[in-house]
């Protein structure tokens, strides 16, 4: 078993998890269990010094911009992206040489993301590294939020009706799935809220924020009909995968989801015409919607010059897709999973998804991977080093910088017998993350450990506690407990000044304390 994370879920099994509740007169206690671990060592690795990418090494001279260098060197995108696993189908070969001159030239690609949930997924994820991948090869990016189509509902690789999503639901889902998006793809930790009625330019406008529901609010059913309807042959609609699968089933299909493919369609449209955009991405669930766009875009406007490109669908090892429908989908909002779990999630994957892991999510080198690989396999490899690396690279991806180092720091807070000093903010981090009770402050001060321990829900009986706290087991605040006698102290409490008093003086926020057993080394397998 490696990693933290396998070690909570089995650690933590015992415990029922409470929301972590902190105020001023409250003292709030996570607990945690740290069962056959082995202690994990982590360090920040040094960024590479190669072009973000195009995996050529940067030449920058004082004369030269770094972003004018960055072009130049570039290559071509679809080459990039076959290389690293990221290319399922293409509808015209045009595409790869579309791409040749992105500094005169440059391609719009756009992405689209039904607000079906509060936050994107990993699974989600793949669409937004595949955005950021033509962005850094001088291309221009729009991601776009289906706020009318998630009122449709996509039947691509679904076997039932989409439940129908309330007004309300949509708005935070938008709210959410924006602020993510521009979070990751914004390419800095600004985490306020958008204004869903504005569209998004970020500095070089190589970003844009849409939502469809902007254009389908005002289009009418009968003008629907005359402009696009007439155009979409039938015979065509129902050779779909997410057609033909959908007809042999018992439930059939309704046409309101039966229309899906030509609202998306319709958007690839309406975006070639009026916002210059001529690529369209997805999963390869998407490419009888991606291709109900191009087909539309040849017949109504009589152009080519509309191309799309699918990837394949990230799998775990036992063949499942990651989506939002299973537990424990690996949300990219932090407040639906914490910093910390996202990068334990990585840290532990299995080695034989390691390497592909790193070439599909992750922007390095793909001659570093390979070096990686290559250690892998010699004797006296430091197990799950290819993990750390692809843990850091993601998290810093989605969660930005403060986020990797919340993630590192709670990860070395929850190490077997770690040393670091505990202050408010990292328990606040750890607390989400492991079981946690609050009681008030008289109810812990003086109290005595074993007694605590009990009336907390560490353990069962005193005889438990006084068990562990003599093979050495107990802990508090990172420090190993030797006495059975050993009272709550004022020290022990960990306190927040961040909060500023009436007249100035810093005074008592929160408090906090936080108690840890381990099974004592000679129980380490
Ligand atoms: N595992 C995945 N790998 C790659 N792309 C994915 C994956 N899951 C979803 N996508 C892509 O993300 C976009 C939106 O996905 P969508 O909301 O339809 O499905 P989902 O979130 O996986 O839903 P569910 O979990 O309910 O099956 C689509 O372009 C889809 O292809
Ligand atoms: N159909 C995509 C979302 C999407 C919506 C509108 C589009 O124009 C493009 C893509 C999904 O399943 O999530």
């Amino acid at each position: 078993m490696k990693g933290i994370l396998s070690l909570q879920r089995t650690a933590m099994a015992p415990f029922k998890a409470s929301t972590f509740i902190s105020s001023n007169t409250s003292v709030a206690l996570p607990l945690f269990h740290l069962n056959k671990i082995r202690p994990i060592h982590l360090s920040i690795a040094k960024s590479s010094s190669y072009c973000c990418s195009c995996s050529i090494r940067l030449t920058h001279s004082a004369s030269q911009p770094k972003q004018h260098q960055h072009r130049v060197v570039c290559r071509n995108v679809v080459e990039i992206l076959e290389e690293r696993g990221l290319v399922e189908s293409v509808t015209s070969d045009k595409l790869k040489s579309s791409c040749l001159d992105p500094t005169d030239s440059p391609l719009k690609v756009y992405c689209g993301f039904d607000p079906t949930a509060e936050s994107l997924h990993l699974g989600n994820l793949l669409g937004i590294i595949v955005l950021s991948w033509f962005r850094r090869c001088g291309h221009k990016a729009v991601a776009l939020i289906g706020g009318a189509t998630a009122r449709i509902g996509d039947p691509s690789g679904k076997s039932l009706e989409r439940p129908e999503l309330d007004a309300n639901t949509l708005e935070t889902n938008t709210l959410g799935i924006s602020n993510t998006l521009t979070r990751i793809l914004g390419g800095n930790d600004n985490n306020d809220s958008i204004n869903l009625n504005k569209n998004y330019n970020f500095g070089d406008s190589s970003l844009i924020v849409l939502n469809n529901y902007d254009w389908w609010k005002e289009f009418r059913l009968l003008d629907f009909l005359k402009q696009v309807g007439r155009f979409a042959r039938v015979g065509s609609m129902i050779t779909k995968e997410s057609v033909k699968k959908r007809l042999e089933s018992e439930q059939g299909m309704s046409y309101t989801e039966f229309t899906y493919q030509l609202l998306q369609g319709y958007d690839f449209l309406y975006l070639f015409q009026n916002k210059g955009v001529n690529v369209q991405i997805g999963g390869s669930d998407q490419w009888g919607n991606i291709t109900a766009g191009t087909e539309l875009i040849r017949k109504i406007l009589q152009v080519e010059g509309a191309y799309g490109l699918t990837f394949p669908l990230l799998l775990k090892s036992d063949g499942t897709k990651f989506g939002k429908s299973e537990d424990g989908a690996i949300w990219l909002s932090p407040s639906l999973l914490s910093p910390y779990k996202f990068y334990q999630y990585f840290f532990s994957v299995p080695d034989t998804d390691v390497v592909r892991f790193l070439k599909i999510l992750t922007f390095l080198d793909l001659e570093e991977i390979s070096k990686l690989e290559t250690e892998m396999m010699k004797p006296g490899y430091v197990p799950n080093t290819a993990q750390r690396r692809l843990a850091e690279e993601v998290t810093r991806f989605v969660h930005g910088e403060n986020g990797l180092k919340e993630a590192l720091k709670a990860t070395e807070a929850l190490k077997p017998g770690s040393e670091t000093k505990l202050d408010w903010e990292t328990i606040e981090g750890i607390a989400e993350d492991v079981p946690s009770c609050s009681l008030d402050y008289d109810k812990v001060l003086n109290i005595s450990l074993v007694d605590l321990s009990v009336s907390a829900g560490l353990f069962e009986s005193k005889s438990a506690v006084r068990r562990l706290l003599k093979q050495g087991g107990l802990y508090l605040n990172n420090n190993k407990v030797n006495s059975e006698d050993k009272r709550i102290e004022a020290d022990d409490i960990v306190e927040d000044f961040t909060e500023e008093g009436p007249h100035g003086h810093m005074h008592r926020a929160n408090y906090k304390v936080i108690l840890s057993k381990y099974v004592a080394k000679s129980f380490l397998t």
